[in-house]
């Protein structure tokens, strides 16, 4: 319940929609006691109409006393409508601000979730899976939004119409209110139970959905690799496997459900029939009048689904509470990734890495030793070694994606972790190795980093990419969709449209991680030559494997098992004789055979 706490912010930014929807929620109960009391009446007129109606027996004044007692029933019920009439307009105006003060609610949590997941920094969504992310923002949401719209709602029902109709039961009858009430906890204890069973069942068969579709979305993603190897046959056993079980929980689930309506009728035929017994006995000892029983059942009927409601708001505030709780859980955490003194200035580039030693938090393993370097404004370096050697470990700390363990980074002068982070990550350009392109069309694509850029400017940065070319040859040029919906593009052009966003933004850093895997050597040429016009008054660093890429840039830096092993110009490492012309030789020899 602590959990729910939280949501006390958000019910008493929306405080009007509450106070008026418990507003309307009495009036409308107060309409719904009316005909009740009405029945009463009309019941309690017959029977002493019918005596004189009876004395009447031969004379013509008993004509004229159908005709009264008549009239007086269809006044009676002219006014059992008109309650009815107005009890629904405030049902509705009660579902109109409770409700959507729910999916008010709903909306800003979802908001907020985003925005601080948004904040959190990368060893966070190493830590979670994306499935969790979402169960979050989604189902646990939705488990939150019924406490705040349905329970309230049905919560404040329950507690005004007991606050109303209980006493004025009393008040007509002590005895035959304690029978004709004897069934409800018994009806409330049961659908606590029932809708407990129904929310395990539901949760296990929601668990099994969510496992059908990541099987069947990872299934579709790799069909390549499934028709290539002829796994058809095993990966549609595995998907029977799968539903078989979703099925089996489900025929559970109806089960359960089946069960629920049988045991709210027999409990209110229960109520029903104690209070006919209880109530003619008591009209025999003249203690009660008929009306009253009519008016009973009608209680009867009218509190039995608040109270049915009882069960269901606790098992309904039970499931909140424990979503709420896995969403502070997310909420609670804070990046420690923060700016010590939100420098914001713009940079010119000078990088320095003095001493730096780096371990990745979640798997223990030191990725940079002691690394040190320099790179001046509008240089460039390069960033080569062997597989698993430190490289892109390199440049998720000049953005500051993790911070270090100790040494120095600093960028013109000033360590990376005293810039705003914003500002900084705004003014370097970063292409990853895994290439990530939006489903979206190629110009918002290139213009990602910066919404605001002219379409001049995109086909600058496209051309510069050595892109232009492909885009013209597609049929909606720029406007043509990536993705799912869209065309898919061959490794090299993903690489290079990446390529196109990061320089778009005309960064003042620019990363390239293995940018250029994907493309051949001569259009790897091709690409750095044009570039050139852009890496002018940049700090560029180029991580690559191939010395291809590497030679282009004013310094080298070799690295080998997160340490620096060699550095300098292309040439100065040729004539070092070390791993660096080794690297040379070898890849040079594989072209030569290519
Ligand atoms: N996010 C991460 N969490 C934990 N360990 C990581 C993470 N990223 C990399 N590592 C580990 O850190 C070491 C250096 O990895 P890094 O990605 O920097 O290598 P690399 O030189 O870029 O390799 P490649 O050329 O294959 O991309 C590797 O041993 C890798 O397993």
């Amino acid at each position: 319940m602590k959990d729910l706490g939280y949501l006390n912010k958000y019910l008493l930014k929306y405080k009007f929609h509450l106070i008026f929807g418990a507003l309307f929620i009495i009036i409308a109960n107060f309409f719904a006691i009316v005909p009740a009391v009405i029945v009463r009446y009309a019941f309690d007129i017959l029977q002493r109409s019918y005596g004189i109606f009876s004395s009447f027996e031969g004379f013509e004044l008993q004509e004229n006393t159908i005709g009264i007692i008549g009239s007086s029933i269809i006044i009676l019920a002219v006014l059992i409508l008109a309650s009815a009439l107005l009890r629904g307009v405030f049902l509705f105006f009660m579902r109109q601000t409770i409700i959507v003060m729910s999916r008010r609610i709903e909306y800003d949590l979802k908001n907020e979730i985003f925005e601080h997941y948004q904040t959190l920094p990368l060893s966070f969504y190493r830590r979670n899976n994306t499935g969790d992310l979402m169960a979050r923002i989604s189902e646990d949401v939705s488990k939150v939004r019924m406490y705040i719209g349905p329970a309230i709602m049905y919560g404040i029902n329950l507690f005004t119409l007991f606050v109303m109709v209980i006493p004025y039961m009393i008040s007509i009858n002590p005895t035959l209110t304690f029978y004709s009430l004897l069934p409800l906890p018994i009806l409330s204890v049961s659908i606590y139970f029932v809708s407990n069973v129904i929310n395990k069942r539901s949760t296990e068969i929601q668990e099994s959905l969510s496992g059908l579709s990541t099987y069947v979305q990872e299934a579709f993603s790799g069909i390549r690799v499934i028709k290539a190897f002829v796994r058809e046959e095993e990966v549609a056993k595995n998907f029977e496997t799968e539903s078989v079980e979703y099925r089996d929980r489900s025929l559970r689930l109806a089960f359960v459900q089946a069960l629920f309506m049988p045991l709210i009728m027999a409990l209110i035929g229960l109520s029903v029939i104690l209070t006919v017994w209880v109530g003619s006995i008591q009209v025999f000892n003249g203690e009660v009048s008929t009306g009253n029983i009519a008016e009973f059942i009608i209680y009867v009927n009218m509190l039995t689904w608040p109270v049915t409601a009882l069960g269901w708001i606790t098992s309904i505030i039970q499931r909140a509470a424990a979503s709420q709780r896995r969403i502070n859980e997310f909420l609670d955490t804070k990046t420690d990734i923060v700016s010590k003194k939100n420098v914001e200035k713009e940079i010119e580039g000078h990088l320095v890495f003095d001493k730096v030693n780096f371990t990745y938090p979640d798997s223990g393993i030191q990725a940079l030793k002691n690394v040190s370097f320099e790179v001046k404004p509008g240089e460039s370096i390069a960033i080569v070694g062997t597989t698993g050697s430190g490289k892109s470990t390199i440049a998720n700390m000049v953005c500051r994606l993790y911070d270090i363990d100790n040494g120095k980074i600093e960028i013109d002068h000033v360590a990376v972790e005293d810039y705003n982070i914003s500002s900084l990550r705004s003014q370097i350009g970063y292409v990853p190795q895994d290439v990530f392109l939006f489903s979206d069309t190629i110009e918002n694509n290139i213009s990602f980093g910066n919404r605001k850029m002219s379409k001049e400017e995109i086909e600058k940065a496209a051309e510069d990419a050595d892109l232009l070319n492909n885009i013209k040859d597609f049929k909606e040029g720029f406007q043509t969709r990536l993705g799912e919906r869209g065309i898919t593009l061959s490794g090299g052009q993903k690489q290079r449209v990446s390529i196109a966003r990061a320089i778009a933004r005309e960064p003042k850093i620019l990363i390239l991680d293995d940018a250029l895997s994907a493309v051949d050597t001569k259009t790897e040429n091709a690409i750095l030559n044009a570039m050139q016009r852009i890496m002018q008054g940049r700090t560029s660093i180029i991580i690559s494997h191939r010395v291809s890429s590497a030679k282009l840039a004013d310094k080298i830096v070799m690295l080998d098992d997160g340490r620096v092993v060699e550095q300098g110009t292309h040439d100065d490492l040729l004539n070092n004789n070390g791993a660096y012309k080794e690297l040379h030789d070898k890849q040079l020899a594989g072209e030569e055979v290519a």
